[in-house]
């Protein structure tokens, strides 16, 4: 049995319109774009540009003064975070968002709730077939993920022992253990060296190849955006400036522009390139 078949399809998403004011300051201005079923889609742009502004709002966490999110064609632009992650939304943070205290194994059991159809106290009274087939799918999908992450060695340890590469790896075994039909990966690789970095990019590509998850991800790496993304979208002053495949944004001298001040699209891998590396 693949990943795939205890797996819901690949969730399509579009941002539409979307302005976001926080008192005087216009956060995001009228940002459309959206997340293909089954692709990565990278945010990206300087910093203040509003790139998290947008996650926040796709996640639940904001809610836009104007402009719709829309999942699978269904309007979730009031729902609150809660009820989008039954639909299928999950989310890692930029700052890993685990308990320390608790063992790996335990972190990834909480990704799970969110999906449950019984609450945990049922689920421990009632132990009727429906709920131990349940039980036992959720065990084979939390094996699955850890065999696939390779974290079988630390599932037993507290978080807190752990690398920054490894914690990482961890929260996407958390949110992949809500079993996400879409991924939104804040800053994914941030503060990682090279190796982790490449660990992580062949997680990314095999949670959409292999799981079958579209993925958004806001990343300032732009080795990573450029190697694995379907599609690029740049915002600048919380406006989309550029959105294309890869190539395309990066010969784009308004988004050289933006990053630089000029229309050099080699002087501006080279930043972003220096960026990625700090
Ligand atoms: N809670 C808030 N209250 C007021 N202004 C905010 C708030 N959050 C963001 N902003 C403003 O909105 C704009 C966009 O910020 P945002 O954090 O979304 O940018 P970003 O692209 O994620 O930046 P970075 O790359 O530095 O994380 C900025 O001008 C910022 O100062």
């Amino acid at each position: 049995m693949s990943a795939q078949d205890t797996w819901d399809a690949p969730a399509g998403l579009s941002v539409e319109d979307v302005t976001l004011r926080f008192g005087g300051i216009k956060a995001l201005s009228g940002v459309t774009f959206s997340a293909q079923p089954g692709s990565i889609t990278a945010v990206i742009g300087p910093n203040g540009a509003g790139k998290t502004s947008v996650f926040n709002c796709i996640s639940g966490f904001y809610r836009p003064s104007s402009g719709r999110i829309m999942l699978d064609g269904q309007d979730v632009t009031r729902l609150r975070p809660p009820r989008r992650a039954t639909l299928g939304m999950a989310r890692s943070f930029q700052n890993i968002a685990l308990f320390r205290g608790m063992t790996v194994l335990d972190n990834i059991k909480l990704g799970r709730h969110g999906h449950m159809k019984t609450n945990l106290l049922q689920a421990f009274f009632y132990a009727g077939p429906a709920a131990r087939e349940e039980e036992a799918l959720r065990r084979e999908v939390e094996e699955r993920i850890i065999d696939f992450l390779e974290i079988d060695h630390i599932r037993n340890m507290p978080v807190s022992v752990l690398s920054y590469g490894l914690q990482k790896r961890v929260e996407l075994a958390r949110a992949l253990a809500m079993r996400p039909r879409i991924l939104l990966l804040d800053e994914p690789v941030a503060g990682m060296n090279r190796e982790e970095t490449e660990d992580m990019a062949r997680f990314i590509l095999d949670v959409k190849e292999e799981w079958g998850v579209t993925i958004l991800m806001v990343e300032h790496d732009m080795g990573l955006v450029m190697d694995i993304s379907d599609h690029v979208t740049v915002l600048n002053f919380g406006q989309v400036i550029a959105s294309g495949k890869p190539a395309e944004v990066q010969a784009d001298p308004q988004v050289a522009a933006a990053y630089l001040g000029s229309g050099d699209p080699a002087a501006l891998m080279k930043r972003l390139a220096a960026e990625g590396a700090t």
